[in-house]
């Protein structure tokens, strides 16, 4: 990767700002053909928090986030944004998902101007797309197409696609999950400065505990209480200290033990 990432200072651009929104939801559940997968799910997330959802693979954490963007409806329950109802699919969010799903034929900055708002004039558009591209560190990469990137190159293409809107919620869905363990690394430094320049409400869905205690303000776990058929949230958990966070720390040691034991995973093996 040609990227600058190792060298992670960020200036903020003046104009990047969004107004953060808060996230409700209220007694979410979810069945598909009859079978319950969540139920019951109640959680407040403050306007600029980030919060990760944990879980067992398949206990309903994607389901709950498209939930958020519309793009699934509960069965029971509502989701609020800034205290209004998502009704179909909301503009006031954003997704990226594992695979960056890029057009192949065009350019990394064709690409990041797909997110635009409609209607957009074409002057505030391009400087936009300039902006997001150096907060990604991909200025020098504009022109290029996506199978001449690397796969975190392309992830970062994917997050200044959903920044382009300014969304008042950023949903991410296993967003760097395929990628190596130190792009992965780099990629959670990068969230952060994103962050930092464009504090919007993130919801981050991740399989990795360190991942979630190294971004995260809270720590959602979602579970089958007590043999379930339907997963709820087991634990809401808030992690301290300023980020970035020291990997090594011992109290998030412990955290990362008890989020593991709760996974059903033996820390001490891993
Ligand atoms: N559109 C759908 N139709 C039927 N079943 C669905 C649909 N979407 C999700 N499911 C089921 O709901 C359950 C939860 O799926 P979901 O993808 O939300 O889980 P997850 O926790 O994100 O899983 P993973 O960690 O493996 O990505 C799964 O059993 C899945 O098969």
């Amino acid at each position: 990767m040609t990227s600058t990432l190792d060298h992670p200072t960020l200036v903020a651009p003046t104009s990047v700002s969004s107004t953060a929104l808060r996230v409700t939801f209220q007694g979410v559940g979810r069945s598909f053909d009859g079978r319950e997968v969540l139920r019951d799910v109640d959680l407040e997330v403050t306007p600029g928090e980030v919060v990760a959802i944990l879980g067992p693979s398949g206990c309903g954490k994607s389901t709950l986030l498209r939930s958020v963007s519309g793009l699934d409806q509960p069965s029971a329950g509502r989701v609020l944004i800034d205290g209004t109802a998502v009704n179909g699919l909301d503009t006031r969010c954003a997704v990226a998902f594992q695979e960056p799903r890029l057009l192949p034929w065009q350019s990394v900055a064709r690409n990041v101007s797909l997110g635009l708002p409609r209607g957009t004039d074409r002057a505030s558009g391009s400087a936009r797309v300039a902006e997001l591209l150096e907060l990604v560190e991909l200025d020098a990469h504009r022109d290029l197409r996506p199978r001449e990137i690397s796969g975190g190159m392309a992830q970062r293409t994917s997050l200044a696609r959903a920044l382009a809107r300014r969304p008042g919620v950023l949903l991410l869905d296993e967003p760097f999950g395929a990628l190596d363990a130190l792009t992965r690394l780099k990629m959670q430094d990068l969230l952060l400065d994103i962050h930092g320049a464009y504090p919007t409400t993130v919801l981050l869905v991740t399989h990795d505990v360190d991942e979630a205690l190294q971004l995260a303000d809270r720590i959602v776990v979602l579970g089958r209480p007590d043999d379930a058929t339907a997963a709820t949230v087991t634990q809401l958990l808030t992690v301290q200290g300023a980020r970035p966070r020291i990997r090594n720390d011992e109290a998030l040691g412990r955290m990362r033990s008890s989020l593991l034991a709760s996974l059903g995973v033996d820390a001490h093996r891993h």
